[in-house]
């Protein structure tokens, strides 16, 4: 991955009608990098990335692509692949033709045309089903059908919407390794859509989280997970206890929270339920629930200034519903949030 920005959204603004989208979005990815946009139902990632492609029109601001302005260019000329969702093969088509459909229109032919098409189904392990028909392959062999036809067209950029949401589990997983070694391999600059925070963490070399039209934080997985900016990403990633800091202190509601350690100057703390001690510290809750999770026993505590979720060892001390604890919400353990709401 290069550290040059090789596509730029510059104060991209986007709208339905008189209904706004996106606002103000800046945005520079390098060449070769597998972006996430993640975020929750009507944030923008989808606006956002038919924007890119050309299939919506610009409201305010531009669009840089390799150097040069794509803003206004017309979607076909954009260099730009996509895989949606419904992955939109050809039913009557071998996987052959349909892996050759557009370099065919594209004018090729003969023996380049059969090495390029195997070169693509070979990357995405599919050589061995050129000969079938598409509906006779399994989901994911589909969608990896339809990644190799975007990837022979040797795109700039392969935007991907919600990949692998139709997949099960099991697909799912596998498609993740073969999507990133796919784009390791291609050198492809890549950018998926995706609501699934796991996804993009697993996935993505980095990740930008969207809320309301607009970039919450941008930062690697490691970045995302562990620090957290505001809440709403906290929440996004998977904190359970989150409050805000008024004055200098620890609140829920309007009651002051004894934690251990020194508070910092910031809009709010956040801990992970495997981040919050049981059965010492500083606070007092009931245990009201309790679930086994294998290796580890997760509690639901009700304190006086709300619920905690605590995760600990599933070798320690059983703590039964109704019991009163003591637990704490260390300071060194919490994540550090610049806003909270
Ligand atoms: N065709 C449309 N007409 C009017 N408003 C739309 C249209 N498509 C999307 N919107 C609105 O634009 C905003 C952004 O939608 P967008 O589809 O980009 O979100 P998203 O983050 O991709 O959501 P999802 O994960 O549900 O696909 C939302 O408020 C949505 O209601």
């Amino acid at each position: 991955m290069s550290d040059q920005t090789y596509l730029t959204l510059d104060k991209l603004t986007l709208a339905y009608g008189r209904t706004p989208a996106v606002k103000d979005l800046d945005l520079a990815i390098r060449k070769g990098e597998l972006l996430a946009l993640l975020g929750p139902s009507g944030c923008g990632k989808t606006t956002t990335m038919r924007a890119i492609a050309g299939l919506m029109s610009v409201g305010g601001g531009r669009i840089t692509l390799d150097g040069r302005d794509i803003t206004k260019l017309a979607a076909n000329k954009r260099e730009i692949g996509l895989v949606f969702q419904s992955y939109a093969l050809f039913p009557h088509l071998t996987v052959f033709d349909n892996v050759a459909f557009g370099l065919k229109l594209q004018g090729m032919r003969g023996d380049e045309l059969r090495r390029t098409v195997e070169g693509g189904l070979k990357t995405v392990g599919l050589l061995e089903f050129a000969g079938r028909k598409t509906p006779d392959l399994s989901g994911g062999q589909q969608q990896r059908v339809a990644l190799a036809r975007s990837l022979v067209m040797q795109p700039k950029v392969l935007m991907l919407d919600e990949p692998l949401s139709n997949l099960d589990a099991r697909l799912r997983l596998e498609m993740r390794t073969e999507l990133q070694r796919v784009q390791k391999e291609s050198g492809v600059t890549m950018i998926f859509v995706t609501h699934d925070q796991i996804e993009a963490l697993a996935l993505a070399d980095r990740i930008v989280v969207m809320r309301g039209g607009a970039i919450e934080q941008i930062g690697t997985p490691e970045e995302i997970y562990n620090h957290p900016v505001s809440s709403f990403v906290a929440d996004f990633v998977g904190f359970e206890n989150i409050f805000p800091l008024k004055d200098g202190r620890l609140v829920a509601g309007n009651t002051a929270i004894d934690v251990s350690g020194t508070v910092p100057d910031a809009g709010g703390l956040a801990w992970r339920p495997r981040a919050v001690p049981l059965g010492s510290g500083p606070l007092t809750g009931l245990v009201r629930g309790v679930s086994f999770a294998g290796n580890s026993r997760e509690y639901v505590i009700e304190a006086p200034f709300g619920m905690v979720k605590a995760e600990v060892d599933a070798a320690a001390p059983v703590h039964s519903i109704g019991s009163e604890v003591r637990f704490d919400l260390p300071v060194a353990g919490a994540a550090v949030l610049h806003r909270f709401g």
